[in-house]
C-alpha cells in the first residue's frame, strides 16, 4: 500500500485575476494535499479554477495568498531560477498538446530533461519508461512520424523519466481517441501502482477520472466535494448534482 505522506501540500491558495469589474477570484482559499503514490483527478465546470490550481501547485504560476510545498521545498521562498530548477528536476508535466520538440527523435525527447539539467541520461530509468509506454520500436522516429497516441506516450515517458516527486497532467487525453485515451490512462495507473508515482490530472471526462484513486471537485475556485474509488457513473452523478446547485 502506498504511504500517505503528502508529496505536495497546498494551503489556503487564493488567486485573483484583474481588478474592478474584471476582477475574478479564480482560487478562493483552496487547501489540498496530494499524497505520495496516489492518483488524483481534478474536475469541475469550465472556469471553476482547475488549470489555475494546477499551475499554482506546479510552480508555473504564483498564488496571491497561500503556500505550496513540494517535498521539502516551500515554493514561495524560491527565486524564479530556483523555481525553474525545481520544475525541471522534481516535477513532470503532460499537456493536452503533447509539447514535443519536432526536430528531436522520440528518444531525444524522452531524455531532454537530462540534457536540460546538464546530466547524462539515467539509462535504467530510460529503459524502464520506454518499456512502460511500449515505445522501444519507435525511438528513432520524430513526432511527425508518430500517431497522436504515440506522441502522448513519448510525453508521458519524458514526464516520468526523472522519477519526479509529482506528475501534473492537464487534460492529457483531450487530443486522443478513446482507445489511445484508455491506453494512456492505463500507463499512468501502472506508474502509480508499480512505482508509487504521484499523479495529479485535470480532466473533463468522468471515464478518465475513474482511473484515479480520488476525484476532487472545484466550483467557483473552491473545493466543494471529493470522491474516493470513483467510477465513471458516480463521477457523472456528482457533476450533475453540482451543476444543479450552481445553475
Ligand atoms: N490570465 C487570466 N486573466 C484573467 N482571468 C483569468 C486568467 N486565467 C484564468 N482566468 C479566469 O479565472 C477563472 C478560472 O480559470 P481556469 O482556467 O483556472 O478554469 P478551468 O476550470 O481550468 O476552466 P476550463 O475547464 O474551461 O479550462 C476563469 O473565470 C477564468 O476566466
Amino acid at each position: 500500500m502506498p504511504t500517505r505522506t503528502p508529496a505536495v501540500q497546498a494551503t489556503a491558495l487564493t488567486k485573483i485575476y484583474g481588478t474592478g469589474d474584471a476582477r475574478v477570484i479564480a482560487l478562493d482559499g483552496v487547501t489540498v494535499d496530494f499524497h505520495r503514490g496516489q492518483f488524483t483527478a481534478i474536475m469541475g465546470p469550465s472556469g471553476s479554477g482547475k488549470s489555475t490550481l494546477m499551475h499554482c501547485v506546479a510552480g508555473l504560476d504564483r498564488p496571491d495568498l497561500g503556500a505550496i510545498r513540494i517535498g521539502d521545498a516551500e515554493l514561495g521562498e524560491l527565486s524564479d531560477d530556483q523555481l525553474t530548477a525545481l520544475r525541471r528536476d522534481r516535477v513532470g508535466f503532460i499537456f493536452q498538446a503533447f509539447n514535443l520538440l519536432p526536430t528531436l527523435t522520440a528518444l531525444e525527447n524522452i531524455t531532454l530533461p537530462f540534457d536540460l539539467a546538464g546530466r547524462p541520461p539515467d539509462q535504467t530509468a530510460v529503459d524502464r519508461v520506454v518499456d512502460v509506454v511500449r515505445l522501444r520500436d519507435r525511438l528513432g522516429h520524430r513526432p511527425s512520424q508518430l500517431s497522436g497516441g504515440q506522441q502522448q506516450r513519448v510525453a508521458v515517458a519524458r514526464a516520468l523519466v526523472t522519477n519526479p516527486e509529482v506528475v501534473f497532467a492537464d487534460e492529457p487525453t483531450g487530443s486522443l481517441d478513446s482507445a489511445a485515451s484508455t491506453e494512456l490512462l492505463g500507463f499512468l495507473r501502472r506508474c502509480v501502482d508499480e512505482f508509487e508515482q504521484t499523479v495529479v490530472m485535470v480532466t473533463h471526462e468522468p471515464s478518465a477520472a475513474a482511473f484515479a484513486d480520488r476525484v476532487l471537485f472545484l466550483t467557483d475556485g473552491r473545493l466543494v466535494d471529493e470522491l474516493t474509488a470513483p467510477t465513471a457513473d458516480r463521477v457523472l452523478d456528482l457533476m450533475k448534482s453540482l451543476e444543479k446547485v450552481t445553475s
